[in-house]
């Protein structure tokens, strides 16, 4: 058995160009959806992101902003710039790329901005609406893992999904997710007693640990659906997930690869919070003139 290849650079190309014409449509009633994107410091892998979450707001019809601060840079100044970005209507959605660098109080930073233009989703109001299971916007590499899997043809409901990870940008809300989609839910982590007895139980296995070709092969259940979450550097410079993807293709039914699996989904869903978010901007009356 060979496992079917979710390919996520391919349906991100998809939806870029049907957020495309949703972005016109919205930019010819005053209000092109727009996303600005705050950077501090000069982490590596955080230029990379950013540059392609900037490059596909261009490739989808978006404006966007990109706003770079140094790694000295005070919270004072990040904060007094997300307020004025709060205030520009020509800005829909606003990400300050984690991580932050050490001096700053990230719950803090997250929290100024308000809570229409969190296309991130990671303030509390948002986490609360999401458990709730009211109008919310979803965190972005959760969603674009639950629509991996739409793709993927997979029945959630009833099935047994395993979560490795208990992050509050993955773990967490992947849970409330495939929760609410009907999934029975268990979140592993370091502390869980015997993992591979957890996940082998898994049709649908959701790695999000942080270390590379951790989910070995045995620990998958033949047929099971993987969702790779991880982005390892190695010190080749080569990326990596968190499963062995060679050992999982023969055992899984069907695997998200890394790199073209779930990062550039994450970055697609971005994009539909920030449509989301201009949507609403014109249903309330605030539109812009972008
Ligand atoms: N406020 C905030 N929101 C985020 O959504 C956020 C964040 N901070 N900090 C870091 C993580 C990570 N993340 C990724 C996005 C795209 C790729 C991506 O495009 N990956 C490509 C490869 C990119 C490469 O070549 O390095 C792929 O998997 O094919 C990866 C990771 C968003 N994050
Ligand atoms: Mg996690």
């Amino acid at each position: 058995m060979t496992a079917h290849i979710l390919d996520g650079n391919a349906l991100a190309k998809t939806l870029r160009a049907n957020f495309r014409q949703e972005a016109e449509a919205l930019a010819s009633r005053g209000a092109r959806p727009g996303l600005a994107v705050i950077l501090v410091g000069e982490n590596p892998a955080s230029q990379v992101y950013v540059r392609n979450k900037v490059n596909a707001c261009a490739d989808a019809g978006f404006y966007s902003e990109k706003h770079v601060f140094p790694g000295d840079a005070t919270q004072a100044d990040v904060l007094a710039k997300i307020r004025a970005l709060n205030a520009d209507p020509a800005i829909h959605g606003i990400l300050v790329q984690l991580p932050l660098p050490a001096q700053f109080d990230a719950e803090a930073v997250l929290d100024a901005i308000v809570a229409e233009k969190d296309v991130d989703g990671f303030r509390a109001e948002n986490v609360g609406a999401l458990v709730l299971g009211l109008p919310c916007f979803v965190p972005c590499t959760p969603r674009g893992a639950m629509r991996l899997l739409e793709e993927a043809g997979v029945d959630v409901a009833g099935k047994e999904a395993v979560i490795v990870g208990r992050s509050n940008i993955v773990g967490k809300p992947m849970a409330m997710l495939l929760m609410h989609a009907g999934a029975t839910v268990t979140v592993c982590h370091s502390r869980t007693r015997d993992l591979a007895a957890h996940c082998r139980r898994a049709d649908i296995l959701v790695a999000a640990v942080g270390k590379p070709r951790f989910i070995t092969g045995e620990m998958i259940k033949p047929g099971a659906v993987v969702i790779d979450v991880g982005i390892n550097r190695l010190p080749d410079g080569k990326l990596c997930g968190d499963v062995d993807f060679d050992a999982a293709r023969v055992v899984a039914g069907a695997i998200t690869p890394v790199p073209g699996g779930v990062g550039p989904m994450t970055i697609a869903m971005l994009l539909a919070n920030t449509l989301e978010s201009a949507r609403n901007s014109v249903q309330n009356g605030a539109g812009n003139n972008a």
